[in-house]
């Protein structure tokens, strides 16, 4: 009896060890992907462009989580947000880095930039910065100023529907200088605005990240001379290198004379900068406070855009929800004032409008990738430290389990109506989980982006008849829904027509100087 325990109890531990063993074996194991060449891995089949139908076939094949290299990068794609909110956010504390990018940080000059630091000193400044002016209810005190600039934008397109485009651009990025340096934007030549759209435009000579060898070798090559990648890529690192010159310390050097003279126009810059002024006039945390301003503009104005972009597109596609959303509208105001902030509340159809908006089109189809900054285990799978994490976030908003009939427009998703009274609906995922990404690195603007959007869709919907085009056959011209790639992405050209809904509407936007007035 004794000796059967005794072979019972050596069977019960070589099963644990070579179980444990065997699932020790298996945790080393990167996530499935396709088969990665030499050096290269799967550098060739990485989608320059539009990654999603490559994303999506090999979604088919190896699952959620797709296993990838890129020149001995590991990278990982995450297709299901159950994944994503696994690793990014309730992981976030491992799952925070960026992916290096000496290119653009180190060699480019962008190194004060948020969205290029890693978790430390400077990272946690500037994330407290930016939270001190974009949370929830700090970004009430911008809702004068935002819902000054939709109805200028209104009113600009009013004048001159053809440039619409230009107006949205120009009265987005009105805000965002107000905001971050309390600079006026007076006209469409504005020298600022110019300056940051020149910054913006610079980025192409840094290519897709990671694929520069200084991205890919930093230390072995990235001392080097410019020249040698060609004169091209030359010139255009001088124009990366000004430009963050221009896009930080000069913005910044102007306002701290201003506070120096008493004279600046109260903003983050200027706050900021009275906040941490020693006795001598030199100011404490001087780079996170050029830093955070510099990319308030870079991240908030392109997103915020295109998403305007979109909600126009979805106008002109579904003319009945237009419709419908003016009804309620039209209840609300009786044709009397125009929406304001305030109003919020009262129009949860409108609400549902932007996060079906921000769902339908996610214009930042990838997500920002996040790094591993310690080896990690998930599922079956080994992640080592310094994988790169890209969340596919158009996937996880177009998820047809979440969102039936995904590609369709239908903000009635998200409205529950009870008792013939509208509210958002709670058991239904909401997109703005997702689309201003996760965990640490979440989209500081996200409060302010909802608020520029929903004053912006609201007033368009109470001043205007948003209809298709016609060709000269008089036939509609149906926009073809495509998009020019980048880590933001925009709509390809289009054409609206915007019919002001009665002469008291346009009045009512006539009359908004004096309203500017009465907001400020
Ligand atoms: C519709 C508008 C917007 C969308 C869809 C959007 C989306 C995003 C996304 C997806 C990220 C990446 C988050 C991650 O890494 O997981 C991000 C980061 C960021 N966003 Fe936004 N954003 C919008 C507007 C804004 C605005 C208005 C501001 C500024 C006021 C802003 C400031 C930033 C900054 C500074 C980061 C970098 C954060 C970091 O690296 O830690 N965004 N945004």
């Amino acid at each position: 009896m004794g000796s059967i325990t005794y072979l019972f109890a050596i069977a019960v531990a070589a099963y644990l060890f070579f179980d444990q063993r065997s699932r020790a074996r298996k945790a080393r194991r990167f996530p499935p992907g396709p088969k990665p060449l030499p050096f290269l891995g799967n550098a060739l089949q990485f989608p320059a462009s539009d990654p999603g139908e490559k994303f999506a076939e090999w979604e088919k094949e190896f699952g959620d989580v797709v296993g990838l290299t890129l020149y001995g990068q590991k990278v990982i794609v995450v297709n299901t947000y159950t994944a994503a909110a696994e690793l990014l956010e309730k992981r976030s504390s491992i799952y925070s880095n960026r992916p290096q990018r000496a290119l653009f940080a180190k060699y480019g000059g962008w190194d004060f930039a948020i969205s290029a630091t890693n978790p430390g000193e400077l990272f946690n400044l500037e994330r407290r910065f930016l939270n001190q002016f974009f949370n929830t209810s700090a970004v009430k005190r911008y809702f004068n100023l935002i819902t000054k600039n939709a109805r200028r934008y209104i009113s600009l397109t009013a004048n001159d529907p053809t440039r619409f485009r230009d107006w949205n651009r120009i009265t987005t990025a009105a805000n965002i200088l107000s905001v971050a340096y309390g600079h006026e934007v007076a006209d469409e030549n504005d020298e600022w605005v110019e300056r940051t759209e020149q910054a913006m435009k610079s980025f192409g000579v840094l290519g897709p990240p990671g694929t520069h060898p200084i991205d890919i070798f930093p230390s072995q090559v990235g001392y080097l001379p410019f020249r040698i990648w060609g004169l091209k890529f030359s010139e255009g690192m001088k124009i990366v290198q000004k430009c963050a010159h221009e896009m930080s310390i000069v913005p910044y050097k102007l306002v701290k004379d201003q506070v120096l003279a008493g004279t600046a126009v109260p903003s983050l810059s200027s706050t900021l900068i009275e906040n941490n002024l020693l006795p001598d006039k030199s100011v404490k945390n001087e780079k996170a406070i050029y830093g955070s301003a510099a990319v308030v503009y870079m991240a908030g104005a392109d997103t915020t855009v295109s998403s305007i972009d979109s909600f126009l597109l979805a106008m002109l596609l579904y003319p009945d929800i237009q419709k419908k959303a003016q009804r309620y509208v039209d209840g609300l105001l009786q044709g009397e004032r125009l929406p304001t902030l305030e109003d919020r509340d009262s129009l949860p159809y409108i609400q549902a409008i932007v996060k079906e908006t921000l769902r339908w089109q996610p214009i930042v189809p990838l997500g920002l990738p996040h790094s591993l900054s310690q080896d990690d285990t998930y599922r079956d799978y080994f992640l080592p430290a310094d994988t790169m994490v890209i969340y596919n976030l158009r996937r996880l908003l177009r998820d047809p389990t979440e969102y039936p009939e995904p590609d369709q427009f239908k903000p009635e998703r998200f409205i529950d109506s009870d008792a013939g009274q509208l509210k958002l609906r709670t058991d239904v995922r909401d997109p703005e989980d997702m689309a201003f990404g996760f965990g640490k690195r979440i989209c500081p603007g996200r409060h302010f982006a909802n608020a520029t959007l929903w004053i912006t869709f609201a007033t368009l919907l109470t001043v205007f008849d948003i209809s298709l085009a016609k060709n000269e056959a008089g036939e509609p011209i149906l926009p073809d829904l495509q998009y020019v790639n980048g880590t933001v992405s925009h709509p390809k050209h289009f054409q609206c027509v915007f019919r002001a809904r009665s002469e008291h509407a346009l009045s009512l936007l006539q009359s908004t100087s004096d309203l500017f007035d009465a907001l400020e």
